[in-house]
């Protein structure tokens, strides 16, 4: 579960936004909509520990995550639109070296989690490919197992649609609700309101449901 409380963000003291609160369950899906420009992308970087926030709690399964923006850990696992694969290392690679280098995994351990994910995500034939080598729904879903091998508290992909036609939409639905049974929470900020609607339990108007304006 994760809890939101009374979180804030001011860039050079214009409030993006103020006293939001909000809680997603375990194994929920919540999507995060709300016009351009509004705090959306801003309060995923605070999420993923990237970005300070002024003021406010951010708790995972009942552990005060830190908020300073130089969060050390993987507990929020982050989807970015340009999906920041590495590009001289193989899908298996991408997803095999953060569990050694950070959870310490064994490399036999790491290799069977990345086999099983990749399995489970329809990448098995990609696995020994390089990033160039793959198509954008295939980089994407690349993306998610790279994050899913940390085994994050919280997954929260940015904008997942962007870019996509409405096969490879579907497909990232599938995964979603795939990923939903097997009980991950996820978060998804998106501009798109008809998968928005397919895919959540539950939606935040980031353009309503936050205040913003005034002083902290
Ligand atoms: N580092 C920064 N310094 C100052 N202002 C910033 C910074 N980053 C973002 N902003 C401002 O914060 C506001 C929110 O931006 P943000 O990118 O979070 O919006 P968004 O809702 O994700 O928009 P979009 O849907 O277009 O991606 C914008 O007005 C933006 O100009």
């Amino acid at each position: 579960m994760l809890e939101i409380k009374n979180l804030a963000k001011a860039f050079d003291e214009r409030v993006i936004f103020k006293d939001m609160d909000l809680t997603i369950n375990d194994g929920e899906v919540l999507s995060i909509v709300g016009p351009s420009g509004i705090g959306k992308t801003t309060f995923l970087r605070i999420l993923a520990g990237l970005l300070p926030a002024d003021r406010g709690e951010l708790i995972l399964n009942n552990e005060p995550l830190d908020i300073s923006g130089d969060r050390q850990g993987a507990q929020v696992g982050v989807i970015f639109q340009d999906f920041n694969l590495f590009p001289q290392y193989t899908v298996k690679e991408n997803i095999t070296l953060a569990p050694q280098l950070v959870k310490k995994m064994t490399k036999k351990e790491a290799n069977a989690n990345a086999e099983e994910l990749l399995n489970n995500l329809g990448l098995a034939e990609q696995t020994n490919q390089y990033p160039f080598q793959l198509s954008g729904g295939q980089k994407q879903r690349v993306a998610i197992a790279r994050a899913l091998a940390m085994k994050p508290g919280i997954l929260a992909y940015d904008e997942p649609t962007s870019g996509l036609d409405a096969g490879s939409t579907d497909r990232v639905i599938n995964v979603i609700q795939h990923l939903k049974e097997q009980g991950v929470t996820q978060l998804i900020v998106t501009h798109d309101l008809p998968f928005a609607q397919a895919v959540a339990d539950q939606t935040f108007d980031f353009g309503t449901d936050v205040s913003r304006g005034g002083s902290l």
